[in-house]
């Protein structure tokens, strides 16, 4: 049995696209069926779902061998996991948005605390960070922050808020990662369930 603990929200989407089009009509049928269930077995594969910011964790626990998440989740957090592959889904991009481009931006509201202060500190501009947990968007309209750092896919969001992009910051997509002792004690069935993936 491998236990993968899979992203919910906007990644869980994409991955069963991913699996529709690609992949393994066992494993997009029973997430798909699953309503409100947390843990979905299939064969000898069960998923756990959970938020993506909580994916490391499962995996470093070594309560799932695996994890599929965002790589916005593994450059903020750091995880003592191992990064296997890059995974085709979940494209996005992190960039600083804000409704005025300034010379230069004073204070930053995100959820991404660590990425936002990696990149004003290497590009030696201080700033003040505001911690947000959604709709960040909202900080830059009302005036909170002059900018923010966010993910942008669509770029709709920014759209309809009067916001525009000004720096595109690191390229986002889905990675697969597992246990540090799975990676050993379970290689086959990794292997396997890679190669099941249809990933090149
Ligand atoms: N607009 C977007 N377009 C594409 N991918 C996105 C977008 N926003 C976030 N993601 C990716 O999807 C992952 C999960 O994001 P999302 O906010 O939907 O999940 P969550 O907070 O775990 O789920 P929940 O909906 O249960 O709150 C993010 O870590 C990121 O990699
Ligand atoms: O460019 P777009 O396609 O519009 O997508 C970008 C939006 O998606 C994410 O938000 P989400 O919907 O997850 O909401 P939240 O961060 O406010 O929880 C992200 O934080 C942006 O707000």
């Amino acid at each position: 049995m491998l236990t993968i603990a899979l992203s919910k929200g906007r990644l869980l989407k994409s991955f069963l696209d991913y699996l529709n089009q690609n992949g393994h009509p066992g494993w997009y049928d029973a997430l798909t069926n699953a309503q409100r269930e947390l843990l979905v077995e299939k064969g000898e594969i069960r998923f756990l779902l959970v938020k993506g910011d909580d994916v490391p964790t499962y995996v470093e626990e070594g309560i799932a061998d695996l994890g599929i998440t965002g790589s916005d989740i593994l450059a903020e957090q750091s995880s003592d996991v191992n990064e296997l592959l890059k995974l085709p889904f979940g494209h996005c991009h992190f960039a600083i948005a804000s409704k005025e481009e300034l010379p230069a931006y004073r204070t930053i509201a995100t959820k991404y605390v660590n990425v936002t202060r990696d990149y004003f500190d290497q590009a030696g501009q201080p700033v003040k960070i505001i911690k947000l947990n959604g709709s960040v968007e909202l900080a830059a309209v009302i005036g909170m922050a002059d900018a923010i750092v966010d993910i942008v896919q669509s770029g709709e969001t920014l759209r309809m808020n009067g916001l525009e992009e000004r720096i595109q910051l690191d390229e986002i997509s889905a990675r697969l990662v597992a246990n540090k002792h799975a990676f050993f004690t379970k290689s086959a069935e990794i292997r396997a369930f890679i190669n099941e993936l249809q990933v090149n």
